[in-house]
Protein backbone atom coordinates (compact mmCIF):
# COMPACT_ATOMS: atom_id res chain seq x y z
CA UNK A 1 0.00 0.00 0.00
CA UNK A 2 1.12 3.57 -0.78
CA UNK A 3 2.23 5.69 1.77
CA UNK A 4 -0.76 7.80 3.73
CA UNK A 5 0.32 10.95 2.94
CA UNK A 6 0.23 10.68 -1.06
CA UNK A 7 -3.42 10.76 -0.82
CA UNK A 8 -5.46 13.45 -1.28
CA UNK A 9 -9.28 13.41 -1.94
CA UNK A 10 -10.99 16.60 -3.53
CA UNK A 11 -14.88 16.69 -2.56
CA UNK A 12 -17.65 18.16 -4.46
CA UNK A 13 -20.67 18.46 -3.36
CA UNK A 14 -23.77 20.77 -5.04
CA UNK A 15 -24.57 23.70 -2.97
CA UNK A 16 -27.67 22.49 -0.98
CA UNK A 17 -27.74 22.05 2.76
CA UNK A 18 -28.84 17.98 2.36
CA UNK A 19 -25.66 17.48 0.14
CA UNK A 20 -22.94 19.51 1.51
CA UNK A 21 -24.11 18.01 5.40
CA UNK A 22 -23.76 14.54 4.46
CA UNK A 23 -20.30 15.32 2.07
CA UNK A 24 -19.11 17.05 5.30
CA UNK A 25 -19.74 13.71 7.10
CA UNK A 26 -18.53 11.45 4.53
CA UNK A 27 -15.33 14.19 4.44
CA UNK A 28 -14.79 13.74 8.10
CA UNK A 29 -15.18 10.03 8.29
CA UNK A 30 -12.51 9.98 5.21
CA UNK A 31 -10.03 12.36 7.22
CA UNK A 32 -9.97 10.36 10.22
CA UNK A 33 -8.66 7.54 8.35
CA UNK A 34 -5.44 9.35 7.50
CA UNK A 35 -6.68 10.73 3.81
CA UNK A 36 -6.16 14.25 3.04
CA UNK A 37 -9.09 16.39 2.45
CA UNK A 38 -9.71 19.22 0.66
CA UNK A 39 -13.04 20.43 0.65
CA UNK A 40 -14.86 22.55 -1.99
CA UNK A 41 -17.77 24.56 -1.12
CA UNK A 42 -19.35 26.91 -4.36
CA UNK A 43 -18.13 30.90 -2.45
CA UNK A 44 -21.55 31.49 -2.40
CA UNK A 45 -23.15 28.48 -0.12
CA UNK A 46 -19.64 29.36 1.67
CA UNK A 47 -21.01 32.91 2.34
CA UNK A 48 -24.59 32.02 2.93
CA UNK A 49 -23.24 29.74 5.71
CA UNK A 50 -20.41 31.55 7.61
CA UNK A 51 -23.50 34.96 7.68
CA UNK A 52 -24.61 32.82 10.17
CA UNK A 53 -22.28 31.43 11.81
CA UNK A 54 -18.71 32.19 11.39
CA UNK A 55 -17.18 29.19 12.61
CA UNK A 56 -19.51 26.44 11.17
CA UNK A 57 -16.53 24.91 9.67
CA UNK A 58 -13.87 25.31 11.84
CA UNK A 59 -14.41 22.18 13.90
CA UNK A 60 -13.35 20.16 10.81
CA UNK A 61 -9.76 21.89 10.07
CA UNK A 62 -8.60 20.61 13.71
CA UNK A 63 -8.85 17.27 11.55
CA UNK A 64 -5.06 17.00 9.91
CA UNK A 65 -4.71 17.56 6.39
CA UNK A 66 -8.33 19.03 6.10
CA UNK A 67 -8.22 21.90 4.40
CA UNK A 68 -11.36 23.79 2.58
CA UNK A 69 -11.89 25.60 -0.82
CA UNK A 70 -14.44 27.51 -2.24
CA UNK A 71 -14.83 27.60 -6.01
CA UNK A 72 -17.41 29.79 -8.03
CA UNK A 73 -20.16 28.09 -9.18
CA UNK A 74 -19.47 30.10 -12.46
CA UNK A 75 -23.12 31.92 -11.65
CA UNK A 76 -23.64 35.50 -12.08
CA UNK A 77 -23.95 37.03 -8.61
CA UNK A 78 -27.45 38.20 -8.70
CA UNK A 79 -28.39 34.34 -10.14
CA UNK A 80 -31.32 33.64 -7.79
CA UNK A 81 -30.06 29.85 -7.60
CA UNK A 82 -33.46 28.47 -6.12
CA UNK A 83 -34.35 24.78 -6.71
CA UNK A 84 -36.45 25.64 -10.38
CA UNK A 85 -32.78 26.81 -11.83
CA UNK A 86 -31.16 23.71 -10.44
CA UNK A 87 -30.06 22.60 -14.54
CA UNK A 88 -28.78 26.03 -14.65
CA UNK A 89 -26.40 25.86 -11.99
CA UNK A 90 -25.73 22.17 -12.66
CA UNK A 91 -24.35 23.41 -16.08
CA UNK A 92 -22.82 26.16 -15.17
CA UNK A 93 -20.72 23.80 -12.11
CA UNK A 94 -20.24 21.24 -14.73
CA UNK A 95 -18.21 23.78 -16.89
CA UNK A 96 -16.48 25.51 -13.94
CA UNK A 97 -15.11 23.28 -12.20
CA UNK A 98 -12.93 20.89 -14.70
CA UNK A 99 -10.23 23.14 -14.86
CA UNK A 100 -9.75 23.93 -11.42
CA UNK A 101 -9.73 20.13 -10.81
CA UNK A 102 -6.97 19.65 -13.44
CA UNK A 103 -4.98 21.99 -11.62
CA UNK A 104 -5.43 20.66 -8.06
CA UNK A 105 -3.96 17.70 -9.64
CA UNK A 106 -1.02 19.00 -11.31
CA UNK A 107 -0.32 21.13 -7.72
CA UNK A 108 3.48 20.34 -7.55
CA UNK A 109 3.01 21.10 -3.24
CA UNK A 110 0.22 18.37 -2.62
CA UNK A 111 -1.34 17.06 -5.80
CA UNK A 112 -5.23 15.90 -5.71
CA UNK A 113 -4.98 12.23 -6.40
CA UNK A 114 -8.64 11.62 -6.24
CA UNK A 115 -11.67 13.13 -6.60
CA UNK A 116 -15.28 12.53 -4.61
CA UNK A 117 -18.41 14.49 -7.15
CA UNK A 118 -21.55 14.62 -6.23
CA UNK A 119 -23.91 12.71 -8.76
CA UNK A 120 -24.39 15.29 -12.16
CA UNK A 121 -21.25 16.05 -12.19
CA UNK A 122 -20.09 14.03 -15.44
CA UNK A 123 -17.40 16.62 -16.84
CA UNK A 124 -15.55 15.76 -13.95
CA UNK A 125 -15.72 12.19 -14.94
CA UNK A 126 -14.41 13.13 -18.17
CA UNK A 127 -11.43 15.56 -16.67
CA UNK A 128 -10.11 12.92 -14.03
CA UNK A 129 -10.10 10.58 -17.14
CA UNK A 130 -8.10 13.08 -18.87
CA UNK A 131 -5.08 13.40 -16.49
CA UNK A 132 -5.46 9.90 -14.95
CA UNK A 133 -6.53 9.75 -12.06
CA UNK A 134 -9.83 8.04 -10.34
CA UNK A 135 -13.07 9.67 -9.86
CA UNK A 136 -15.79 8.17 -7.19
CA UNK A 137 -20.00 9.63 -7.31
CA UNK A 138 -21.43 10.21 -3.80
CA UNK A 139 -25.14 10.34 -4.53
CA UNK A 140 -26.49 11.91 -1.75
CA UNK A 141 -30.38 10.28 -2.06
CA UNK A 142 -31.48 7.20 -0.91
CA UNK A 143 -30.63 3.56 -3.45
CA UNK A 144 -34.12 2.85 -4.28
CA UNK A 145 -34.66 7.11 -5.80
CA UNK A 146 -31.01 6.42 -7.65
CA UNK A 147 -33.13 3.53 -9.12
CA UNK A 148 -36.12 4.73 -10.14
CA UNK A 149 -33.77 8.11 -11.82
CA UNK A 150 -31.98 5.51 -13.24
CA UNK A 151 -34.64 3.72 -14.98
CA UNK A 152 -37.07 6.62 -16.34
CA UNK A 153 -35.41 5.74 -19.94
CA UNK A 154 -37.25 2.54 -19.61
CA UNK A 155 -40.03 3.63 -18.15
CA UNK A 156 -40.39 6.38 -21.02
CA UNK A 157 -39.36 3.45 -23.60
CA UNK A 158 -42.10 1.13 -22.45
CA UNK A 159 -44.66 4.21 -22.64
CA UNK A 160 -45.48 3.84 -18.86
CA UNK A 161 -44.90 7.75 -18.76
CA UNK A 162 -46.11 10.34 -19.52
CA UNK A 163 -48.56 10.00 -16.29
CA UNK A 164 -52.00 10.97 -18.00
CA UNK A 165 -53.57 13.59 -15.82
CA UNK A 166 -54.09 13.10 -11.95
CA UNK A 167 -56.95 10.04 -12.43
CA UNK A 168 -53.85 8.18 -13.66
CA UNK A 169 -51.71 8.92 -10.74
CA UNK A 170 -52.08 5.33 -8.98
CA UNK A 171 -51.56 3.10 -11.79
CA UNK A 172 -48.60 0.61 -11.46
CA UNK A 173 -45.43 1.04 -12.97
CA UNK A 174 -43.52 -2.35 -14.19
CA UNK A 175 -40.36 -0.93 -15.46
CA UNK A 176 -38.44 -0.67 -12.86
CA UNK A 177 -37.52 -3.92 -11.30
CA UNK A 178 -37.78 -4.32 -7.73
CA UNK A 179 -40.45 -2.37 -7.36
CA UNK A 180 -42.82 -3.76 -9.91
CA UNK A 181 -45.95 -4.42 -7.23
CA UNK A 182 -45.64 -1.12 -5.15
CA UNK A 183 -44.42 1.69 -7.32
CA UNK A 184 -47.49 4.05 -8.98
CA UNK A 185 -46.95 7.23 -11.01
CA UNK A 186 -47.23 9.43 -7.91
CA UNK A 187 -44.43 7.60 -6.14
CA UNK A 188 -41.89 8.72 -9.19
CA UNK A 189 -39.25 11.52 -8.90
CA UNK A 190 -41.26 14.55 -9.06
CA UNK A 191 -39.84 15.82 -12.24
CA UNK A 192 -41.62 12.33 -13.69
CA UNK A 193 -44.70 14.36 -13.38
CA UNK A 194 -44.70 16.29 -17.14
CA UNK A 195 -46.54 16.29 -20.30
CA UNK A 196 -43.72 15.80 -22.27
CA UNK A 197 -41.43 12.55 -21.98
CA UNK A 198 -38.81 15.05 -23.77
CA UNK A 199 -38.84 17.44 -20.84
CA UNK A 200 -35.21 18.57 -20.89
CA UNK A 201 -35.12 18.84 -17.14
CA UNK A 202 -36.59 15.16 -16.58
CA UNK A 203 -33.73 14.38 -19.44
CA UNK A 204 -30.92 15.94 -17.40
CA UNK A 205 -31.81 13.84 -14.14
CA UNK A 206 -32.15 10.63 -16.13
CA UNK A 207 -28.79 10.86 -18.29
CA UNK A 208 -26.48 12.29 -15.62
CA UNK A 209 -27.61 9.59 -13.17
CA UNK A 210 -26.95 6.88 -16.06
CA UNK A 211 -23.70 8.48 -16.24
CA UNK A 212 -23.20 7.39 -12.87
CA UNK A 213 -22.05 4.13 -14.24
CA UNK A 214 -18.78 5.60 -15.80
CA UNK A 215 -17.34 6.35 -12.47
CA UNK A 216 -14.92 4.49 -10.62
CA UNK A 217 -17.59 3.72 -8.01
CA UNK A 218 -20.78 5.34 -6.40
CA UNK A 219 -20.97 6.20 -2.37
CA UNK A 220 -24.62 5.87 -1.40
CA UNK A 221 -25.65 6.81 2.48
CA UNK A 222 -27.45 3.94 2.48
CA UNK A 223 -27.27 0.41 4.60
CA UNK A 224 -27.50 -3.24 3.11
CA UNK A 225 -30.49 -3.98 5.56
CA UNK A 226 -32.69 -1.26 4.35
CA UNK A 227 -32.16 -1.36 0.09
CA UNK A 228 -30.32 -4.81 -0.16
CA UNK A 229 -32.58 -6.02 -2.94
CA UNK A 230 -32.64 -2.36 -4.47
CA UNK A 231 -28.66 -2.07 -3.99
CA UNK A 232 -28.64 -5.38 -6.13
CA UNK A 233 -30.25 -4.22 -8.89
CA UNK A 234 -27.83 -1.18 -9.08
CA UNK A 235 -24.97 -3.87 -8.83
CA UNK A 236 -26.49 -5.94 -11.52
CA UNK A 237 -27.79 -3.26 -13.76
CA UNK A 238 -25.40 -0.60 -13.99
CA UNK A 239 -22.79 0.15 -11.25
CA UNK A 240 -20.99 -2.71 -9.91
CA UNK A 241 -18.74 -0.83 -7.51
CA UNK A 242 -21.36 0.26 -4.67
CA UNK A 243 -20.05 1.59 -1.67
CA UNK A 244 -23.08 1.98 0.93
CA UNK A 245 -21.73 3.19 3.86
CA UNK A 246 -24.68 4.46 6.00
CA UNK A 247 -26.63 5.87 7.68
CA UNK A 248 -23.48 8.25 7.79
CA UNK A 249 -24.91 10.29 11.18
CA UNK A 250 -24.90 7.62 12.99
CA UNK A 251 -21.50 5.66 11.19
CA UNK A 252 -19.14 8.87 12.22
CA UNK A 253 -20.71 8.40 15.99
CA UNK A 254 -18.91 5.14 15.67
CA UNK A 255 -16.17 5.98 14.16
CA UNK A 256 -15.14 9.41 16.12
CA UNK A 257 -17.48 9.14 19.36
CA UNK A 258 -16.00 12.21 20.66
CA UNK A 259 -18.08 13.93 17.92
CA UNK A 260 -20.47 16.71 18.50
CA UNK A 261 -23.06 17.89 16.95
CA UNK A 262 -22.58 19.96 14.20
CA UNK A 263 -23.87 20.95 10.49
CA UNK A 264 -23.40 23.68 8.16
CA UNK A 265 -26.62 25.37 8.27
CA UNK A 266 -28.18 28.89 6.76
CA UNK A 267 -30.22 29.54 8.96
CA UNK A 268 -29.36 30.11 12.95
CA UNK A 269 -29.90 27.08 15.22
CA UNK A 270 -32.54 27.77 17.38
CA UNK A 271 -31.40 25.51 20.64
CA UNK A 272 -33.87 26.88 23.22
CA UNK A 273 -36.64 24.28 21.74
CA UNK A 274 -34.42 21.91 23.60
CA UNK A 275 -35.40 23.56 26.91
CA UNK A 276 -39.08 23.33 25.48
CA UNK A 277 -38.72 19.61 24.43
CA UNK A 278 -37.30 18.82 28.17
CA UNK A 279 -40.40 19.52 29.73
CA UNK A 280 -42.84 17.34 27.67
CA UNK A 281 -44.00 14.04 28.94
CA UNK A 282 -42.11 10.89 26.82
CA UNK A 283 -42.48 10.66 23.09
CA UNK A 284 -45.97 13.44 22.96
CA UNK A 285 -44.38 15.51 20.50
CA UNK A 286 -44.92 15.25 16.94
CA UNK A 287 -41.59 16.96 15.12
CA UNK A 288 -42.36 18.76 12.24
CA UNK A 289 -40.05 19.96 9.70
CA UNK A 290 -39.69 20.11 5.72
CA UNK A 291 -36.20 20.53 5.34
CA UNK A 292 -33.96 23.15 3.50
CA UNK A 293 -35.58 23.31 0.53
CA UNK A 294 -38.90 22.57 0.13
CA UNK A 295 -41.54 25.34 0.08
CA UNK A 296 -45.32 25.31 0.60
CA UNK A 297 -48.33 27.72 -0.18
CA UNK A 298 -50.03 29.72 2.62
CA UNK A 299 -53.14 27.62 2.19
CA UNK A 300 -51.59 24.20 2.53
CA UNK A 301 -49.37 25.53 5.83
CA UNK A 302 -52.76 26.44 7.24
CA UNK A 303 -54.38 22.97 6.56
CA UNK A 304 -51.14 21.58 8.49
CA UNK A 305 -51.21 24.16 11.16
CA UNK A 306 -54.87 23.07 11.60
CA UNK A 307 -54.26 19.61 11.36
CA UNK A 308 -51.87 19.69 13.91
CA UNK A 309 -53.98 21.84 16.45
CA UNK A 310 -56.83 19.42 16.33
CA UNK A 311 -54.83 16.35 16.55
CA UNK A 312 -54.61 17.52 19.98
CA UNK A 313 -50.72 16.43 20.38
CA UNK A 314 -48.04 19.05 21.19
CA UNK A 315 -45.77 19.92 17.98
CA UNK A 316 -42.44 21.32 17.31
CA UNK A 317 -42.81 23.06 14.51
CA UNK A 318 -39.61 23.95 12.04
CA UNK A 319 -40.65 27.08 9.55
CA UNK A 320 -37.85 28.60 7.79
CA UNK A 321 -37.73 32.38 7.18
CA UNK A 322 -38.73 31.11 3.39
CA UNK A 323 -40.63 28.18 3.74
CA UNK A 324 -44.24 29.64 2.29
CA UNK A 325 -43.80 30.57 -0.94
CA UNK A 326 -44.09 33.97 -2.63
CA UNK A 327 -46.14 36.80 -1.21
CA UNK A 328 -48.28 34.29 0.28
CA UNK A 329 -45.64 34.56 3.66
CA UNK A 330 -46.97 38.21 4.71
CA UNK A 331 -50.05 37.41 5.50
CA UNK A 332 -51.55 36.76 9.15
CA UNK A 333 -51.77 33.59 10.92
CA UNK A 334 -55.28 33.16 12.73
CA UNK A 335 -55.74 34.13 16.58
CA UNK A 336 -56.52 30.57 17.09
CA UNK A 337 -54.02 28.77 15.67
CA UNK A 338 -51.99 31.06 17.63
CA UNK A 339 -53.19 30.51 20.82
CA UNK A 340 -52.72 26.59 20.48
CA UNK A 341 -49.10 27.50 19.85
CA UNK A 342 -48.82 29.35 22.77
CA UNK A 343 -50.19 25.98 25.07
CA UNK A 344 -48.46 23.13 22.98
CA UNK A 345 -46.84 24.24 20.30
CA UNK A 346 -43.10 25.34 19.60
CA UNK A 347 -42.26 27.28 16.32
CA UNK A 348 -38.63 27.17 15.64
CA UNK A 349 -36.98 28.53 12.11
CA UNK A 350 -34.10 26.03 12.51
CA UNK A 351 -33.40 23.32 15.06
CA UNK A 352 -30.67 20.75 16.00
CA UNK A 353 -32.56 17.79 13.82
CA UNK A 354 -30.61 14.88 15.14
CA UNK A 355 -30.59 15.72 18.93
CA UNK A 356 -34.27 16.54 18.79
CA UNK A 357 -35.25 13.07 17.05
CA UNK A 358 -33.49 12.04 19.81
CA UNK A 359 -35.10 13.41 22.77
CA UNK A 360 -37.33 11.24 24.44
CA UNK A 361 -40.33 14.01 24.04
CA UNK A 362 -40.75 13.16 20.70
CA UNK A 363 -42.84 10.17 19.65
CA UNK A 364 -43.29 10.97 15.67
CA UNK A 365 -42.05 13.25 12.78
CA UNK A 366 -43.94 14.81 9.71
CA UNK A 367 -41.17 15.31 7.47
CA UNK A 368 -40.97 15.48 3.78
CA UNK A 369 -38.84 12.61 2.94
CA UNK A 370 -35.53 14.59 1.88
CA UNK A 371 -32.93 11.44 2.59
CA UNK A 372 -31.13 12.69 5.06
CA UNK A 373 -33.64 13.17 7.26
CA UNK A 374 -35.99 9.78 6.60
CA UNK A 375 -32.44 8.39 7.63
CA UNK A 376 -31.85 10.32 11.02
CA UNK A 377 -35.56 9.17 11.74
CA UNK A 378 -34.63 5.45 11.20
CA UNK A 379 -31.61 5.60 13.37
CA UNK A 380 -33.44 7.46 15.99
CA UNK A 381 -36.54 4.54 15.67
CA UNK A 382 -38.68 7.64 14.84
CA UNK A 383 -41.34 6.99 12.83
CA UNK A 384 -42.93 9.27 10.68
CA UNK A 385 -45.57 10.76 8.65
CA UNK A 386 -44.42 11.68 4.91
CA UNK A 387 -45.56 14.59 3.12
CA UNK A 388 -42.88 14.76 0.05
CA UNK A 389 -42.67 17.95 -1.87
CA UNK A 390 -40.08 17.15 -4.69
CA UNK A 391 -37.45 14.91 -6.64
CA UNK A 392 -36.59 12.06 -4.82
CA UNK A 393 -39.09 12.53 -1.76
CA UNK A 394 -42.06 10.95 -3.56
CA UNK A 395 -39.89 7.64 -4.34
CA UNK A 396 -38.69 7.34 -0.38
CA UNK A 397 -41.97 8.20 1.10
CA UNK A 398 -43.68 5.03 -0.75
CA UNK A 399 -41.01 3.13 0.70
CA UNK A 400 -40.91 4.47 4.10
CA UNK A 401 -45.18 3.43 3.97
CA UNK A 402 -45.12 0.47 2.33
CA UNK A 403 -42.06 -1.38 2.10
CA UNK A 404 -40.16 -0.17 5.29
CA UNK A 405 -43.73 0.19 7.29
CA UNK A 406 -41.96 2.78 9.29
CA UNK A 407 -45.10 5.40 9.01
CA UNK A 408 -47.89 6.43 6.87
CA UNK A 409 -47.21 8.53 3.83
CA UNK A 410 -50.01 11.13 2.68
CA UNK A 411 -48.15 12.30 -0.26
CA UNK A 412 -50.32 14.84 -2.38
CA UNK A 413 -53.00 15.21 0.07
CA UNK A 414 -53.41 18.07 2.10
CA UNK A 415 -56.15 18.48 4.33
CA UNK A 416 -56.42 19.52 7.98
CA UNK A 417 -58.52 15.95 8.84
CA UNK A 418 -55.98 13.77 6.73
CA UNK A 419 -53.07 15.42 8.74
CA UNK A 420 -54.87 14.83 11.77
CA UNK A 421 -55.96 11.36 11.56
CA UNK A 422 -52.35 10.46 10.40
CA UNK A 423 -51.05 12.14 13.84
CA UNK A 424 -53.37 10.14 15.95
CA UNK A 425 -52.94 7.04 13.70
CA UNK A 426 -49.32 7.14 13.81
CA UNK A 427 -48.78 8.51 17.64
CA UNK A 428 -52.09 6.42 19.33
CA UNK A 429 -54.06 4.20 17.31
CA UNK A 430 -51.28 2.84 15.77
CA UNK A 431 -48.30 3.72 17.69
CA UNK A 432 -47.11 0.13 18.69
CA UNK A 433 -47.12 -1.00 15.73
CA UNK A 434 -44.72 1.46 14.38
CA UNK A 435 -42.83 2.05 17.34
CA UNK A 436 -42.08 -1.53 17.05
CA UNK A 437 -41.16 -1.63 13.34
CA UNK A 438 -38.94 1.54 13.70
CA UNK A 439 -37.11 0.28 16.32
CA UNK A 440 -36.33 -2.79 14.71
CA UNK A 441 -34.74 -0.91 11.56
CA UNK A 442 -32.99 1.86 13.97
CA UNK A 443 -31.26 -1.64 15.57
CA UNK A 444 -30.43 -2.72 12.17
CA UNK A 445 -29.54 0.32 11.39
CA UNK A 446 -26.97 0.17 14.12
CA UNK A 447 -25.47 -2.95 13.61
CA UNK A 448 -24.60 -1.80 9.93
CA UNK A 449 -22.72 0.78 11.20
CA UNK A 450 -21.00 -1.05 14.17
CA UNK A 451 -17.41 -3.39 13.62
CA UNK A 452 -18.21 -6.04 11.28
CA UNK A 453 -21.22 -4.31 9.87
CA UNK A 454 -22.14 -4.16 6.53
CA UNK A 455 -21.50 0.24 6.18
CA UNK A 456 -18.50 -0.59 8.51
CA UNK A 457 -16.83 -3.23 6.02
CA UNK A 458 -17.75 -0.75 3.20
CA UNK A 459 -16.35 2.03 4.48
CA UNK A 460 -13.11 0.19 5.42
CA UNK A 461 -13.33 -1.14 1.69
CA UNK A 462 -13.70 2.41 0.70
CA UNK A 463 -10.74 4.07 2.31
CA UNK A 464 -8.32 1.45 1.35
CA UNK A 465 -9.80 1.58 -2.67
CA UNK A 466 -9.25 5.06 -2.51
CA UNK A 467 -5.80 4.45 -0.79
CA UNK A 468 -4.92 2.15 -3.93
CA UNK A 469 -6.25 4.09 -6.51
CA UNK A 470 -4.22 6.66 -5.68
CA UNK A 471 -1.03 4.75 -5.95
CA UNK A 472 -1.81 3.59 -8.98
CA UNK A 473 -2.17 6.41 -12.02
CA UNK A 474 -6.18 5.24 -13.34
CA UNK A 475 -6.74 4.69 -17.39
CA UNK A 476 -6.53 7.93 -19.78
O1 LIG B 1 -34.37 22.54 11.57
C1 LIG B 1 -33.68 21.74 10.93
C2 LIG B 1 -34.13 21.08 9.75
C3 LIG B 1 -33.27 20.24 9.10
N1 LIG B 1 -32.00 20.05 9.56
C4 LIG B 1 -31.07 19.17 8.83
O2 LIG B 1 -31.09 19.49 7.46
C5 LIG B 1 -30.89 18.33 6.70
C6 LIG B 1 -31.97 18.28 5.65
O3 LIG B 1 -31.66 17.31 4.71
P1 LIG B 1 -32.76 16.46 3.96
O4 LIG B 1 -33.67 15.85 4.91
O5 LIG B 1 -32.05 15.52 3.06
O6 LIG B 1 -33.63 17.51 3.20
P2 LIG B 1 -33.28 18.67 2.12
O7 LIG B 1 -32.61 19.76 2.78
O8 LIG B 1 -34.56 18.96 1.46
O9 LIG B 1 -32.29 17.90 1.13
C7 LIG B 1 -32.10 17.87 -0.28
O10 LIG B 1 -31.06 16.92 -0.45
C8 LIG B 1 -31.39 15.59 -0.06
C9 LIG B 1 -30.15 14.75 -0.27
O11 LIG B 1 -29.81 14.74 -1.59
C10 LIG B 1 -32.58 15.08 -0.86
O12 LIG B 1 -32.94 13.80 -0.41
C11 LIG B 1 -33.75 16.04 -0.71
O13 LIG B 1 -34.83 15.63 -1.50
C12 LIG B 1 -33.31 17.43 -1.11
O14 LIG B 1 -34.36 18.35 -0.99
C13 LIG B 1 -30.93 17.15 7.66
O15 LIG B 1 -29.63 16.68 7.89
C14 LIG B 1 -31.49 17.74 8.94
O16 LIG B 1 -30.97 17.19 10.13
C15 LIG B 1 -31.56 20.67 10.70
O17 LIG B 1 -30.42 20.48 11.12
N2 LIG B 1 -32.43 21.49 11.34
C1 LIG C 1 -32.51 20.22 -6.49
C2 LIG C 1 -32.68 18.72 -6.53
C3 LIG C 1 -32.86 18.08 -7.84
C4 LIG C 1 -32.40 16.66 -7.68
C5 LIG C 1 -31.30 16.72 -6.67
C6 LIG C 1 -31.14 15.47 -5.93
C7 LIG C 1 -30.60 14.27 -6.59
O1 LIG C 1 -29.53 13.79 -6.21
O2 LIG C 1 -31.22 13.80 -7.53
C8 LIG C 1 -31.47 15.40 -4.64
O3 LIG C 1 -31.99 16.48 -3.96
C9 LIG C 1 -32.01 17.78 -4.46
O4 LIG C 1 -31.28 18.59 -3.63
C10 LIG C 1 -31.55 17.99 -5.86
Amino acid sequence: MEKQDHVHVAILPLPAVGHVNSMLNLAELLGHAGIKITFLNTEHYYDRVIRHSSDAFSRYMQIPGFQFKTITDGLPRDHPRTPDKFPELVDSLNCATPPLLKEMVSDSNSPVNCIITDGYMSRAIDAAREVGISIIYFRTISACAFWSFHCIPDIIDAGELPIKGTEDMDRLITTVPGMEGFLRCRDLPSFCRVNDPMDPQLLLFARETRLSAHADGLILNTFEDLEGPILSQIRNHSCPNIYSIGPLNAHLKVRIPEKTYSSSSLWKIDRSCMAWLDKQPKQSVIYVSFGSIAVMSRDQLIEFYYGLVHSKKSFLWVIRPDLISGKDGENQIPEELLEATKERGYIAGWVPQEEVLAHSAVGGFLTHCGWNSTLESIVAGMPMICWPSFADQQTNSRFVGEVWKLGLDIKDLCDRNIVEKAVNDLMVERKEEFMESADRMANLAKKSVNKGGSSYCNLDRLVNDIKMMSSQPQNC
